[in-house]
C-alpha cells in the first residue's frame, strides 16, 4: 500500500532549510507508512502568505511552519487550523508537552492551555561578535560588552580600529523592539502584549523605546550602526565579517559555523545598565507547525491527519531535537533534550551555544512583558516599525515621531482585526 502523503511548506533558507528536510527524511526512512514531502516556500512570511491563500484556493499543506508572530493570527483562524491537542487524541498519538520549556509551550497554547500548534525550531536573538575584530580594536574578546552603554563605547573604539561598519542587526522589529522591550520588562502592547485579548493597543512610545531609538539613529548617523534591511536580509553580514557585533537569531549558528573565516564569539544581548530591575528573560522566536485543513470545506481524512501524528510524535523525540538543536544553534525545546545535549559534553566542547537558553532564563519569573507577543495582524505591524525604522535612518523622523506613528498605525491594524474576529 502506498504510504499516506503529508505535505508540508517551510520558510528556512539554506543551510537551515536542508537540515529541517534531513529530519524529515529520518521521519520518512523510520516508518512506510507516512511520506512527508516538504518544500521551501520562501521566507516565513512569504510561507504564511502562500499557505493562507492555498487555503483559500483549497490546496493548503497538511503543515506548515509559522514563525511566531503569525501565532495571533492563526489562533483566531478558527476551522483552518486543525489544533494539536485535537489531532493528537484523535489519533491516538500521546506527546508530553509538561516536558516542553514553559516559554516554548505557553507561547503556542490557547488561552485554557490546550496546545494550538506544535513547537519544533525555537531561538532567542543574542549578540554575535567578532573577536579578530575586538582584538584589533583592542577589546578583550572574552569579554564582550554587557550594556548598551559598553556597547556603544565599543563601537566607537571598533570604528576608529577602521572596522567602517561595526554593528548590525537582522530582524530590526523582532530584536530591537520586541526583545528590547522584553529585557527591559515594558511592555510592547497593553493587555500582557495581547496575550489578555484582542482589545490591546500598542504601547512602544515610551521612554525606554525612544531613547534606543534615537541611539540607532544617532549610531546610524555616525557610521557606528549599519541598517542592513527587514527580516533575516541582514544575516549574511556577520558570517562575512563585514561587521564586529551582529544581534541576530540564535539559529544563526548553522550558517556563521559553515562559513565564517574568524574568531567569533556569542554573547547575552545588551541592557541599558540604569534600567532597574534589567535584564529580564528575552523571548522566543523561530517558528512552531500548523497542521491546516485543506480548504473551508475540510478536506482531510483520518489517515491523513494520523501521518502528521505521527510526524509530530517523531519531532518530540528528545534525541531528534537534541540533534537539531545541536547542528542549528536553536534551543532545545524539551528538558529531555537539553539533557541529551548536556550528556553529549555539547556545551563543553562548544563554548558559548548555551548563551540562549541562559538568556531566555534570566532574571527570574516571567513578566506579562517577556511572555512574548500574540497580536494578530502582528506581520503587518512588523512592517511597520520596520518602514518606521527605515525613515529614521533616512533622516525624515526622530525616535519619538517614529513610535508615535508605529503606535497609531499598529492600533489601526489591531482594531481591524478584532473587529473581523470577535466572537
Ligand atoms: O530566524 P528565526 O527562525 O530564529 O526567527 C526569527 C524571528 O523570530 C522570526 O519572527
Amino acid at each position: 500500500q502506498a504510504p499516506v502523503e503529508i505535505q508540508f511548506w517551510h520558510g528556512l533558507p539554506q543551510p537551515l532549510g536542508g537540515q529541517l528536510e534531513q529530519i524529515v527524511a529520518g521521519f520518512n526512512a523510520s516508518q512506510a507508512g507516512v511520506k512527508v514531502v516538504p518544500s521551501f516556500r520562501g521566507s516565513y512570511p512569504e510561507t504564511m502568505v502562500a499557505a493562507i491563500a492555498a487555503f483559500r484556493a483549497n490546496a493548503a499543506p497538511h503543515v506548515v511552519q509559522m514563525f511566531e508572530v503569525g501565532t495571533g493570527t492563526m489562533m483566531a483562524a478558527g476551522r483552518a487550523v486543525k489544533p494539536v491537542h485535537e489531532l493528537l487524541s484523535e489519533a491516538g498519538v500521546t506527546i508530553d508537552f509538561n516536558d516542553y520549556l514553559p516559554a516554548v509551550r505557553g507561547y503556542y497554547q490557547a488561552s485554557d492551555g490546550r496546545q494550538m500548534s506544535m513547537p519544533f525550531n525555537s531561538s532567542t536573538a543574542v549578540m554575535w561578535y567578532n573577536k579578530d575584530h575586538f582584538k584589533r580594536a583592542g577589546l578583550n574578546p572574552e569579554a564582550p560588552p554587557k550594556t548598551w552603554e559598553e556597547v556603544a563605547e565599543a563601537l566607537k573604539k571598533l570604528k576608529a580600529a577602521g572596522i567602517a561598519s561595526p554593528m548590525t542587526t537582522s530582524w530590526p522589529a523582532w530584536i530591537q523592539v520586541e526583545q528590547v522591550s522584553a529585557i527591559h520588562n515594558v511592555p510592547l502592547a497593553s493587555l500582557g502584549n495581547g496575550f489578555d485579548g484582542l482589545g490591546a493597543t500598542m504601547q512602544v512610545n515610551n521612554p525606554l523605546m525612544v531613547r534606543h531609538m534615537n541611539n540607532l539613529i544617532a549610531w546610524q548617523r555616525d557610521g557606528l550602526f549599519k541598517y542592513g534591511g527587514r527580516d533575516n536580509a541582514p544575516d549574511a553580514l556577520f558570517p562575512a565579517g563585514e561587521v564586529s557585533i551582529a544581534m541576530a537569531s540564535s539559529g544563526l549558528r548553522s550558517r556563521i559555523t559553515r562559513e565564517a573565516r574568524f574568531e567569533w564569539g556569542t554573547a547575552m544581548l545588551p541592557y541599558y545598565g540604569d534600567v532597574a530591575g534589567a535584564p529580564h528573560n528575552s523571548i522566543i522566536g523561530g517558528a512552531s507547525f500548523w497542521a491546516l485543513n485543506r480548504g473551508p470545506q475540510g478536506g482531510r481524512n483520518a489517515a491523513e491527519w494520523k501521518g502528521v501524528a505521527e510526524f509530530y510524535r517523531y519531532l518530540s523525540n528528545p534525541e531528534i531535537d537534541a540533534k537539531w538543536h545541536m547542528e542549528t544553534g536553536y534551543v532545545p525545546v524539551r528538558r529531555a533534550s537539553y539533557q541529551v545535549a548536556k550528556s553529549a559534553g555539547f556545551y563543553e566542547k562548544n563554548p558559548g551555544s548555551d548563551v540562549p537558553i541562559e538568556q531566555l532564563l534570566r532574571g527570574g519569573e516571567m513578566t506579562p512583558n517577556t511572555r512574548g507577543i500574540r497580536l494578530g495582524g502582528y506581520v503587518e505591524i512588523r512592517n511597520i516599525v520596520q518602514e518606521e525604522m527605515e525613515k529614521s535612518f533616512q533622516g525624515q523622523q526622530n525616535g519619538q515621531q517614529a513610535m508615535d506613528a508605529v503606535v497609531q498605525r499598529g492600533n489601526a491594524v489591531l482594531r481591524n482585526f478584532e473587529r473581523q474576529n470577535r466572537g
